[in-house]
């Protein structure tokens, strides 16, 4: 343990706990996508609302294809959610089209889901999976630059991601920056700039970018293969904070201390990458 996670408050049994809502691919391995971030929304105490975007055949060594939902199936689910059981904060994930990511942005706005509006949305615009294989139609990128991102209250890439989008290769400090700088420039309120691709580094930085100051979040690196669905756990975390009414750079250094104590919690699963796991949760909860 490298130090103690401030905690969400929790709900007494019973009480109605915080909504939150992610829009999303499904893992039938369990590591990534819609189950990372239930996983993540269960253990920071928040109820969990999912539409499904796409659905993929995935394990620990890939995702062999995957399965688009109609775009009015996805926004349908979005609408269910939020005029019934209602959200305190919204996220995205693996979208695969052009087509699923208009329907999205199309019903937040209309369902006030965005920057500047009632409920912060995080915005991870997922691409690719860990082993290369492809999460998006090259052709969305598009649609996330001019159309999603513009919404986005916080926007979360990792390094292949910000190449893809920004044209940039981040290399250091200054290339983040940089990358960050033309991520906020697309729309987004706050820009956040994973590091956890620079295997370089004995440590593992994110930097978050609001148009005007850079705030750094450095964690020591753990030394895992066992790091799927890292991603997904660091944006639930945030959004889960979010929801509770934290600040942008509040929920991040949630995210990022939750992600880690995820890491090293980390374990092995078939014959590829395992999941990071948030279980270490329910210890901290035995031990308290
Ligand atoms: N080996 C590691 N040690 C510590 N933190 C890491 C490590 N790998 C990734 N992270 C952190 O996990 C989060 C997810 O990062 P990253 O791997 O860059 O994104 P993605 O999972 O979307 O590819 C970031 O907060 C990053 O800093
Ligand atoms: C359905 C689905 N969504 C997202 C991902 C990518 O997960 P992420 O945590 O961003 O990154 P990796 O674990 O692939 O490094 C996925 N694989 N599947």
């Amino acid at each position: 343990m490298f130090w103690d996670v401030t905690q969400l408050p929790l709900t007494p049994d019973g009480q109605t706990p915080i909504r939150v809502l992610t829009i999303a691919g499904t893992d039938s391995g369990g590591g990534a996508g819609i189950q990372a971030d239930s996983r993540t929304f269960a253990m920071c105490g928040v109820h969990a609302c999912v539409a499904v975007a796409a659905v993929t055949v995935q394990n620990t060594v890939g995702v062999s294809a995957f399965h688009e939902i109609p775009p009015e199936i996805v926004a349908g689910q979005v609408r269910a959610v939020v005029t019934d059981i209602g959200i305190g904060a919204a996220k995205t994930g693996m979208l695969a089209s052009t087509e699923i990511i208009e329907s999205v942005a199309s019903v937040c706005n209309e369902l006030g889901i965005g920057r500047d509006r009632r409920i912060p949305l995080l915005v991870d615009p997922v691409s690719a999976s860990m082993h290369g294989d492809p999460l998006l139609h090259e052709s969305a990128l598009d649609a996330l630059r001019t159309t999603l991102i513009p919404m986005a209250t916080i926007v979360t890439p990792n390094l292949d991601e910000v190449s893809l989008l920004t044209g940039i290769d981040v290399v250091d400090d200054a290339t983040a920056r940089t990358a960050a700088e033309a991520l906020h420039a697309m729309g987004a309120q706050y820009a956040l700039v994973k590091g956890g691709h620079l295997r370089t580094s004995t440590s593992s930085t994110d930097i978050l970018f609001d148009g005007s100051e850079f705030l750094e979040f450095t964690s020591p690196r753990i030394h895992t293969s066992n790091d799927h669905g890292g991603g997904d756990t660091l944006g639930s975390a945030i959004v889960s904070a979010l929801a509770h009414g934290w600040t942008v750079p509040d929920a991040v250094a949630f995210g990022k201390e939750w992600v880690t104590k995820s890491l090293a919690a980390s374990y092995d699963l078939g014959a590829g990458h395992g999941p990071v796991s948030p279980l270490w949760r329910l210890h901290d909860a035995e031990d308290a």
